[in-house]
């Protein structure tokens, strides 16, 4: 029998998204349509009848405003909104601001498949002669992580994600759920993607076929351990979800003009 409800929501479309660049640690806003598939999931949730106790999000602007624009439209803006550098997405490293098309084109789409979505690979890490470098590690909001800024990492596997995402997991947010309380973690694709990973207990081959389109939450149902009673559901429209699912996986194909 399902005893816990748990959501796990990747945000809505960034400008980055859209223009298929890795985006990672760079804080970008939402876009037009961000806002309106953040909002659209807040009338999927009220249409349920969902009612959350708390919300966990990274400490990256578009988690933190699709947590907001989520509660708006419910009506629940007073739950409280807990953030955390934990949940932040996956460091890209030297690939950020890089465009996948592009970068398809120049190592070859197998090569840009292993960047993204093998479980145990790192990109290259970022340098001083990056071009986001500075504006990352010189964020004020950086000088409040649990970690120093110099240890903060300068690339990460999605094992190295889950690696510092598990510490938050077991501290904060299972402890949250276990005393019942319905959890919304509004985060990012590989962020989601590491906590799938480790609550579906997904093989480290397997979870390079899980995908997670920006603005469709999953709802995951879990026994008294956390241990998953059902298959995790999308929720939203079938046909909607896999074309979102198909878009993000055509992200790393070689095009030319990069979109
Ligand atoms: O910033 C990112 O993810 P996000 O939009 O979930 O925050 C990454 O660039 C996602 O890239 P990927 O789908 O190639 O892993």
């Amino acid at each position: 029998m399902s005893v816990h409800k748990l959501f796990l929501l990747r945000h809505g479309e960034g400008a980055w998204n859209k223009e298929n660049r890795f985006c990672s640690w760079v804080d970008q806003k939402l876009s037009e349509a961000g806002v309106q598939e953040a909002q659209d999931c807040g009338e999927l949730f009220k249409l349920h009848g969902y009612k959350f106790d708390k919300v966990f999000t990274s400490i990256l602007s578009r988690s933190v405003q699709t947590a907001w624009l989520v509660t708006e439209v419910m009506g629940q803006e007073w739950v409280p909104v807990i953030k955390s550098w934990r949940l932040n997405e996956r460091h890209y490293g030297a690939l950020i601001g890089l465009n996948r098309a592009e970068m398809a084109q120049k190592h070859g789409e197998q090569q840009v498949k292993v960047w993204r979505r093998s479980y145990d690979v790192a990109p290259p890490p970022i340098d001083e002669s990056h071009p986001y470098y500075h504006e990352i590690y010189n964020d004020r909001r950086y000088t409040t992580c649990d970690t120093p800024v110099k240890d903060l990492p300068r690339s990460e596997s999605l094992k190295q994600v889950l690696d510092r995402l598990l510490p938050y997991w077991y501290d904060v947010i299972v402890p949250e759920i276990k005393a019942g309380h319905t959890v919304l973690v509004s985060a990012h694709g590989n962020s989601c993607r590491a906590l799938l990973k480790h609550i579906e207990g997904i093989s480290d081959a397997d979870i390079a076929g899980v995908t997670l389109p920006t603005g469709i939450p999953v709802l995951l149902e879990l026994d008294a351990d956390l241990k998953p009673v059902k298959p995790r559901q999308l929720l939203g429209d079938p046909a909607k979800i896999q074309a979102a699912i198909k878009k993000v996986e055509d992200q790393g194909k070689a095009l030319p003009n990069g979109k």
